[in-house]
């Protein structure tokens, strides 16, 4: 049986242009060649991808799996949610959602990284989670921190997780950013307006969803995202995130 959704290919043109002068690392890593086209092979479309089986139990919350349980996290606890779907609108089960950020402090555990805001010793910004049956996942973390980064005067990245979801094949691969409802930083973000769509800019916007905040103990954030089709979650402008 034919999986229509998985071959219909990606509107480029819809994406942020990976040559945006605004976002000043994107200049010299941009192509400056046409990009070749090339078909997708058998494995690419029906190979195996990542199982379930191989998850630890605290793979999907990064206020605790950074120290294995023994101690939290600081900053404030979240929780983000949402379906994974596809161009029609149906859940994507049993898929690869990735994620890493920055600490409170708006500081990434990378040896580049060397900005004031010191590191969490019970942080380490990465977690993993598979979609359920209903394309549904979630993950426990704690809101990242805004953080400043050398592009033009002063420019500042507003709080974000990054996203990496393998879908059921590669063709399918999606990079991108989840943003913060209410965040002022956004309006400046030259890395946020390589998204010229108004309708795919708030896309990229998790509004606050109180029903599934827990009194007393974490807000929640819901965060959909498409993989393929005319609503596609946008890739984050990247060459890799073509
Ligand atoms: O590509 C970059 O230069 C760049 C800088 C800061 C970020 O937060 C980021 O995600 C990318």
């Amino acid at each position: 049986m034919t999986d229509a959704g998985r071959l219909i290919p990606r509107d480029r043109t819809a994406h942020p242009d990976p040559y945006d002068p605004g976002y000043k690392t994107s200049v010299l890593r941009s192509p400056n060649q046409a990009l070749l086209s090339m078909e997708s092979t058998p494995t690419e479309e029906w190979g195996p991808t990542f199982g379930h089986d191989q998850l630890g139990p605290l793979d999907n919350n990064l206020i605790l799996n950074w120290t294995k349980g023994e101690a939290p996290a600081v900053g404030e606890r979240i929780l983000v949610h949402g379906h994974v779907l596809d161009e029609l609108g149906k859940p994507v089960p049993h898929t690869l959602v990735e994620v890493w950020q920055a600490n409170a402090g708006g500081r990434y555990r990378h040896h580049k990284d060397t900005y004031f805001a010191p590191l969490d010793p019970n942080f380490g910004g990465c977690g993993r989670t598979i979609t359920d049956e209903n394309g549904y996942y979630q993950f426990m973390t704690i809101k990242p921190g805004a953080y400043p980064w050398p592009n033009r005067g002063n420019d500042w990245r507003p709080a974000h997780i990054h996203y990496s979801i393998f879908g059921h094949s590669f063709g399918q691969r999606l990079i991108s950013q989840m943003y913060f409802e209410g965040d002022p930083l956004m309006r400046y973000c030259p890395i946020f307006h390589t998204v010229k769509d108004r309708g795919q800019l708030d896309s990229l916007v998790a509004p606050l969803d109180m029903t599934m905040s827990r009194p007393l103990d974490y807000l929640t954030y819901k965060f959909d995202i498409v993989l393929r089709g005319r609503r596609q979650t946008m890739f984050e402008n990247k060459p890799e995130g073509l």
